[in-house]
């Protein structure tokens, strides 16, 4: 039996209207099951009307401050009144973009904990760092900022999503190969510190998901799913994608 249940999420980006709300919570809709938690992270000024659709919500990040003068910035404690569950913290595009550093994250996961939201912890390579063999150095210290701040039981309540920064948006997917060693990697690491919190951690995959790909890549033994960018946004793609995630786990 499995002992995780899949989730397929969507982000984004900086990409939606409330036109694409509206399909997207049709197709949504059509595709709920028992057997996958699907949820979609869109702009903050679509949230509320995605959440009204009946989807399952969350934001691309949160500030890591209470609230206060951040002029620009959403205090996760709105985000969770407005009735989402979930943010993303560390995507690789806050991360080198709006320099987020491993420290940010964590107290970004850390907020997000204190107001019962759910934080799905990004993490991944760059493709030099990839090149450079560097991959489980640079993820294990992605993991380890948030563990060293709030200890290991923090990840209990959390998923944390493996995204190699060489595949996101580029085509370049990870092969399924490839990406269940970097799961593996994530799990055993976790398993150290606490095997029951390791074994009910879902981990997610992100990287140039479609549905061509999504099949092989869930059914890997330690890949829970998938955070998907670009194909979130089409209806026909993002659903083909969730029930490829019905039979795999
Ligand atoms: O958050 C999603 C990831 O950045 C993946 O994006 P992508 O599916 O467009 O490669």
């Amino acid at each position: 039996m499995a002992i995780r249940k899949a989730m397929v999420a969507g982000n984004w980006k900086m990409n939606g209207s409330l036109e694409l709300v509206k399909q997207m919570s049709d197709a949504i809709n059509n595709v709920k099951s028992k057997k996958i938690d699907v949820v979609l992270f869109p702009p903050f000024p679509l949230v509320s009307a995605l959440i009204a659709s009946g989807v399952s919500t969350g934001t691309q990040t949160i500030s890591e401050y209470k609230p206060g003068a951040f002029t620009g910035e959403v205090d996760a404690q709105l985000v969770k009144d407005l009735g989402a569950e979930y943010v993303l913290v560390g995507h690789s595009e806050r991360r080198s973009i709006y320099n987020e550093s491993n420290s940010t994250v964590a107290e970004k996961f850390s907020r997000a904990q204190q107001v019962g939201l759910t934080p799905i912890l990004c993490v991944g390579e760059s493709e030099s760092e990839q090149e450079n063999g560097k991959t489980e150095l640079v993820v294990a210290a992605q993991i380890d900022a948030v563990i060293e701040k709030l200890g290991v039981a923090a990840l209990k309540d959390s998923v944390i999503a493996y995204e190699p920064v060489w595949a996101i948006g580029t085509g370049k997917t990870a092969s399924p190969e490839q990406a269940q060693n970097v799961h593996k990697f994530i799990r055993d690491k976790i398993a150290a510190l606490d095997s029951d919190l390791a074994q009910g951690l879902t981990i997610l995959y992100g990287g140039s998901v479609n549905e061509k790909n999504s099949e092989l890549l869930f059914a890997q033994t330690d890949i829970d799913g998938g955070l998907i960018g670009g194909a979130s946004l089409k209806a026909d793609s993002f659903s083909a994608i969730c029930e490829s995630a019905k039979g795999t786990l």
